[in-house]
C-alpha cells in the first residue's frame, strides 16, 4: 500500500551509485495502521493450529527456494553483493529460516513440574505476546528479516516489520510470497521507511510488545532506553570487533583459507566478520606473506559478475565511514599492508567499490582495533602468549564471536571458557545449527534468538499451580 502521507525515499544501486527505485517513507498513521492488522489477525492466527501454522511456513520456505534467481538478483541490486553469494548464501539461508522455524513450532514443548507432597502440579503455557516489532539491517537483508519473523509468527504472534530502508527490495518480495503460501492478512505487516520515523514508531508503540532488532550498537541503546521503561521484552544482536585468534599448531591451510571469508566475506559487513587477527609470532611472517598474497588476488568488481569475490560496499556514506578508518589506522601509524583505496570498476564508476584492506598495527589498543569498522578492513598483530591474547582479545566493549585455530584441546577448552563473546567458533568460522543459541554479551547485545530460544523469546511464561 502507498504512504499515507506519501512519503517516499530514493533508492540506490550500490553497483553503479544510482537510484533505481523509491520506497514508502511510512509515517507514525502507516505504523498505527500495520499494528490494526496485526492486533485484528492475532485472536484467529494464535489459534491456528501447529500443524497448520507449520504447513503455510514450508510453503514460504518452498517458495522462497522456487524464487532463488529472483531474489538473489534483487538483493544484490540492493545491497551490493555478489549475485554468486546471494544465491549460495542469503536466500538459501532465508528458506531455511521459514523452514527450520516452521518444523521447531511442532517440536517446541512447554514444561510441567510435579509438586511432590503437596498434592500439586505446575505445568507452564508458552502463550503468544501479540503483536511484536521485528527490525532488521542492511547487510544480510532477507537473511535477518526472516530470521526474526519466522520465530515470531511460528509461536503465533502478529508482526509488525521494518526492513532497512537501505535495502527494502527483497522484504517486499518476501510480502508477496507470504500472500501466495497462504499467510493470512494481517500476520505479517511489513512497513518501509526510515529508522528514526517508521523504525522509531515502531518502539515507541505503547501495544507493540516486544521487539527484536538487529543493528549497530547505538541503535541498540536507543531502543533499550525507549523500550525497557515500557516494559516491552527486547531482543538485540548488535555489533561486533570479533577477534580471530590463529595458534602455530592450527592446520594451516583451512585456516588462511577460513580466514580469508572470515575477513572479507559480503565486504566484511557481517557482524560476525574476524576483524581483529591475532597470530601467535612464530608463524607471523609467514601468515601475513601468505594471507596478503591471497588478499591481493581477490576480485573486486560488479556483482553480477561470476568472477566477483568482492561486490560494491551497501552504501556513500558506509564507504565513506570505512575510508575515514583508513586514514585513522594511518594516523594511528598503522601500516597498510594491502588494499585501502577506492576501486573504479570500468562502466560503474560511481559504484561503492573499495579495496579489500589488511592493516598492520604495533598495539591492540589503538581505534581500529577498538571501534567496529563493518567494512572489508581487518588489522593483523603477532602475540607470544595465550595469557597475552587472551587479554587482548577481550579487551574490547564488544563480546559477539570468537574464533579461535588450534589443535590443543586442553587450549580450546581453557580459551573457549574464558573468551567474552557470546559465540565461539573453534577451527571453523559461521557453521551455523539454527538450532543453538545465537547473540553477544557486553555492547554485542542482549538475549539470543535461534532455535528454542527464540520461541521462548517470543512467548510469555505462564505458570498454572493446581492443587488436586
Ligand atoms: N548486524 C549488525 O551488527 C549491523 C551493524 N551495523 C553497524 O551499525 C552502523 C550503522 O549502520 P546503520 O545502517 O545506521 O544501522 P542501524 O542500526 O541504524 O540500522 C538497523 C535498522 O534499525 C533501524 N533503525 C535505525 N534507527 C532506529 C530507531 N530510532 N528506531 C527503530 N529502528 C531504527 C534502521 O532503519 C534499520 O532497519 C554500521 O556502520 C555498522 O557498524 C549496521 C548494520 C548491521
Ligand atoms: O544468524 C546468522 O547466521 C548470522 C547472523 C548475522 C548477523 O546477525 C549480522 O551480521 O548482523
Amino acid at each position: 500500500m502507498p504512504p499515507i502521507a506519501n512519503g517516499w525515499l530514493d533508492n540506490y544501486d550500490p553497483s553503479c551509485g544510482e537510484v533505481y527505485g523509491q520506497i514508502p517513507n511510512s509515517s507514525k498513521e502507516d505504523v498505527e495502521n500495520a499494528y490494526i492488522a496485526a492486533k485484528s489477525a492475532f485472536p484467529t492466527w494464535s489459534k491456528t493450529t501447529l500443524d497448520e501454522r507449520s504447513r503455510i511456513m514450508l510453503k514460504v520456505s518452498e517458495l522462497i527456494e522456487q524464487n532463488l534467481d529472483v531474489l538473489a538478483e534483487a538483493e544484490s541490486k540492493d545491497n551490493g553483493k555478489p549475485i554468486s553469494l546471494a544465491k549460495a548464501i542469503d536466500i538459501p539461508r532465508a528458506a531455511s529460516n521459514f523452514r527450520f522455524f516452521g518444523n521447531a513450532i511442532t517440536q517446541f514443548a512447554s514444561e510441567s513440574h510435579e509438586s511432590v507432597g503437596l498434592d500439586a502440579i505446575n505445568y507452564t503455557l508458552r502463550q503468544p505476546i501479540g503483536v511484536v516489532g521485528c527490525i532488521s539491517p542492511w547487510n544480510l537483508p532477507l537473511y535477518l528479516f526472516t530470521w526474526k519473523i519466522a520465530p515470531a509468527i511460528a509461536a503465533g504472534n502478529c508482526v509488525v516489520a521494518k526492513p532497512s530502508e537501505v535495502t527494502p527490495m527483497t522484504a517486499y518480495l518476501l510480502g508477496e510470497i507470504c500472500n501466495e503460501a497462504g499467510l493470512p492478512k494481517g500476520v505479517l505487516n511489513i512497513v518501509h521507511g526510515l529508522g528514526g520515523s517508521t523504525g522509531q514508531a515502531i518502539i515507541e508503540h505503547p501495544d507493540i510488545k516486544a521487539i527484536s532488532f538487529t543493528g549497530g550498537t547505538a541503535t541498540g541503546a536507543h531502543i533499550a532506553r525507549i523500550a525497557a521503561p515500557m516494559f516491552k521484552k527486547l531482543s538485540l544482536e548488535l555489533g561486533g570487533k570479533n577477534p580471530n585468534i590463529i595458534f602455530a599448531d592450527c592446520d594451516y591451510e583451512d585456516m588462511l583459507n577460513t580466514t580469508v571469508k572470515s575477513s572479507f566475506a559480503n565486504q566484511g559487513q557481517i557482524c560476525l566478520c574476524g576483524s581483529r587477527i591475532f597470530i601467535e609470532a612464530s608463524i607471523y611472517e609467514k601468515f601475513k606473506a601468505d594471507f596478503v598474497e591471497r588478499i591481493k588476488a581477490l576480485k573486486v568488481g560488479h556483482p553480477s559478475e561470476s568472477t566477483t569475490n568482492i561486490g560494491a560496499l551497501v552504501s556513500k556514506p558506509h564507504l565513506e565511514k570505512v575510508l575515514e578508518y583508513i586514514q585513522i589506522a594511518k594516523d594511528e601509524n598503522g601500516t597498510i599492508l594491502c588494499g585501502g583505496n577506492k576501486v573504479t570498476v570500468s562502466g560503474y564508476e560511481n559504484g561503492y567499490y573499495l579495496e579489500p584492506t589488511v592493516i598492520e598495527v604495533q598495539t591492540d589498543d589503538c581505534r581500529v582495533n577498538q571501534e567496529e569498522i563493518f567494512g572489508p578492513v581487518v588489522t593483523i598483530m603477532p602475540f607470544h602468549k595465550e595469557d597475552e591474547v587472551l587479554q587482548m582479545a577481550n579487551k574490547v566493549k564488544y563480546g559477539l564471536s570468537a574464533t579461535l585455530w588450534t589443535n590443543d584441546l586442553k587450549r580450546t577448552m581453557r580459551m573457549s571458557n574464558q573468551l567474552q563473546a557470546g559465540i565461539v567458533w573453534v577451527n571453523t568460522w559461521l557453521m551455523r545449527d539454527l538450532r543453538t543459541p545465537f547473540g553477544g554479551v557486553k555492547a554485542s547485545g542482549v538475549g539470543r534468538e535461534g532455535g528454542f530460544e527464540a520461541l521462548r523469546f517470543f512467548t510469555e511464561a505462564k505458570n498454572v499451580c493446581i492443587k488436586y
